[in-house]
């Protein structure tokens, strides 16, 4: 069936309603993916929200959303929909900075996550309105703990509701101004490992607003779990070590899972003799 085009804002209405079921039933998916509330993976990160986690392939988005949606077609196509322009803004930002680092394969980054066997993912995230004092930052609670996003490269459209805030080098938060009309995008670790370090994965969290509730659609743009992420040898002139040592995704995701969300994930693949990088973390 053809999917009609609409607007971020339609396709908001056609994932969760205007306005969310505050106690949604579990969508029976197998985890990670599916419904999930205030846990955050499986090391007792908690947060202020609830979310949806797809996985991007087609065929898993159309059965998924038998459990999620009462109109599965009209959910599916607005999701898939939306996937592909994520994907093509995605592509089209690692094409432009292949060619800023003068990566002579244009595609050498953004082919990743063109690959049919990518493993990106879409996430849905729903931030009521809140400030729970137990987890408060000072003035608003923690809707997602600070981290850094594991895959390539991520691309975040919000409502207008304030909340994501990204961390310097010396730890300081900033907060970004919503604009419901633009993409934000991060670099994710893979990224970092790809580049061998000459982009740096944003950390980041967000925080809840006490008056409005806030909604984010995230494509977080991954490669094929058996893709082996190293440093390109373009970015490897003979006198510079590799900082990384080379992962697969599968790899890397299972040992980014083993941790909390907090922790420098990247440093599990730290190569024995790498110089030093100064960490982006507070
Ligand atoms: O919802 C947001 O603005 C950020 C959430 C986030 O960082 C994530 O889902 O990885
Ligand atoms: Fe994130």
């Amino acid at each position: 069936m053809a999917c009609q085009s609409g607007s971020f804002r339609d396709w908001k209405r056609k994932a969760v309603g205007s306005s969310p079921d505050p106690s949604p039933r579990s969508c029976e998916l197998v985890p990670p993916l599916g419904y999930g509330s205030r846990n955050i993976g499986s090391h007792g990160d908690t947060g202020h929200l609830e979310y949806l986690l797809l996985h991007t392939n087609p065929l898993s988005i159309s059965q998924n959303s038998k459990t999620i949606s009462k109109d599965p077609t009209e959910f599916s196509c607005a999701v898939e929909e939306y996937i592909e322009a994520a994907r093509e803004v995605a592509c089209e930002v690692l094409e432009l900075v292949a060619e800023g680092l003068w990566i002579t394969d244009k595609l050498a980054l953004s082919r990743h996550i063109r690959d049919a066997q990518s493993d990106s993912v879409l996430r849905l995230n729903y931030y009521p309105a809140s400030s729970d004092p137990s987890m408060v930052v000072p003035n608003n609670s923690i809707g997602f703990g600070e981290h850094s996003d594991p895959q390539i490269l991520t691309v975040l459209r919000s409502n207008d509701v304030c909340g994501l805030e990204i961390s310097t080098h010396d730890g300081l938060w900033i907060p970004v101004p919503p604009d419901p009309d633009e993409f934000f995008v991060m670099v994710g670790d893979s990224l970092q490992a790809l580049t061998n370090g000459r982009l740096r994965s944003v950390r980041h969290r967000a925080v809840t607003n006490r008056s409005k509730s806030r909604m984010s659609v995230i494509y977080f743009g991954a490669p094929a779990p058996n893709s082996w992420i190293r440093p390109l040898p373009i970015l490897l002139p003979p006198h510079q070590q590799p900082l990384y040592k080379p992962f697969t995704w599968a790899q890397y995701k299972e040992a980014a899972n083993s941790l909390a969300l907090r922790h420098t994930r990247l440093d599990l693949f730290k190569a024995p003799d790498a110089p030093l990088l100064l960490s982006a973390s507070p």
